[in-house]
């Protein structure tokens, strides 16, 4: 089965390797509310995971866990097989975790193509002074910065709009230059928080498309959280099934969907 850490290649072809993030026991208290209750799952490289669960499950305060905008009270957080300290979220950014936003956060004033050179601050290294200047160093790097974020824009087909403000796109692009400014940090690991929220059915398929194409182009890692079952289930290798903080199911879609707490949850059957 897919729990063990063997590799194996799916059904479409893609390889799934060993474990890349492993969170065992995490517990998250917010005073008296515990919004995690004592929860282990991994994801695997390659892997496109979701967490899902009702309103309220707890979902948000996992993936900020994980992007370490929160530190568990209890549990451990396991990366590339190092046990990771609590840390900071630009600090979780570094060992290779990018996030998009259920809110979307750009820099709305700033054109498509600014935006994604954001997300390539992390791969910037000559100091500031050389980058003033321009030479050397700061020009070979600014040279390949550039390089990294025309693929991606290209990759995700937004260059007709790559001089365009963020603030003047409709509502579906910006979550897609969202995702190009997460991509252009190279990361190991993406976390997409909603990615099709508040999204028509078109601009819904486009964005699995890219999700997709990004898992399989470039090997990213690819966990989310997301409403719309439909989606989940067609774009997902596994699932991490949460309610009031616990988790009630892991597994494939298919799994999932057989889990008679996971449709009791969703159900709004009364617990005990
Ligand atoms: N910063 C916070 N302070 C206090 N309580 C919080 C905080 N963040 C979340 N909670 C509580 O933790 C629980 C889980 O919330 P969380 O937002 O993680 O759930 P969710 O599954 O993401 O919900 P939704 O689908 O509605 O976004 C809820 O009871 C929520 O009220």
């Amino acid at each position: 089965m897919k729990d063990s850490a063997t590799p194996y290649v799916t059904a479409d072809g893609r390889q799934i390797g060993g474990v890349l993030m492993d969170m065992r026991n995490i517990t998250l208290r917010f005073g008296g509310v515990e919004a995690i209750k004592d929860i282990s799952f991994d994801i695997r490289e390659g892997e496109i995971r979701a967490i899902i669960g009702p309103n309220g499950a707890g979902k948000s305060s996992m993936l900020n866990v994980i992007s370490g905008f929160y530190n568990p009270q209890e549990g451990e957080v396991w990366f590339r097989g190092k046990k990771r300290p609590p840390m900071k979220p630009y600090q979780v950014a570094r060992l290779g975790i990018a996030r998009t936003f259920q809110n979307i956060a750009l820099f709305e004033g700033m054109s498509v193509l600014d935006n994604v050179m954001t997300g390539r601050l992390n791969h910037m290294r000559a100091g500031m002074l050389a980058q003033a200047l321009w030479f050397g160093k700061a020009e070979r790097e600014e040279t390949e910065n550039r390089a990294a974020v025309e693929r991606i824009i290209d990759f995700l087909e937004i260059q007709a709009i790559r001089k365009t403000p963020v603030g003047r796109l409709p509502y579906g692009l910006k979550k897609r230059v969202e995702l190009a400014r997460a991509l252009a940090a190279e990361p190991k690991l993406l976390l997409l928080d909603e990615p099709m929220a508040g999204m028509n059915v078109e601009e819904k398929e486009d964005m699995s498309r890219f999700i997709l194409d990004v898992n399989d182009e470039f090997g990213t890692t690819i966990a989310l959280i997301e409403h719309d079952m439909g989606v989940v289930m067609d774009l997902s290798d596994r699932v991490v099934v949460m309610d009031y903080g616990r988790k009630i199911g892991d597994g494939t879609p298919d799994e999932v969907r057989g889990n008679q707490e996971v449709i009791d949850a969703y159900l709004g059957v009364a617990h005990d």
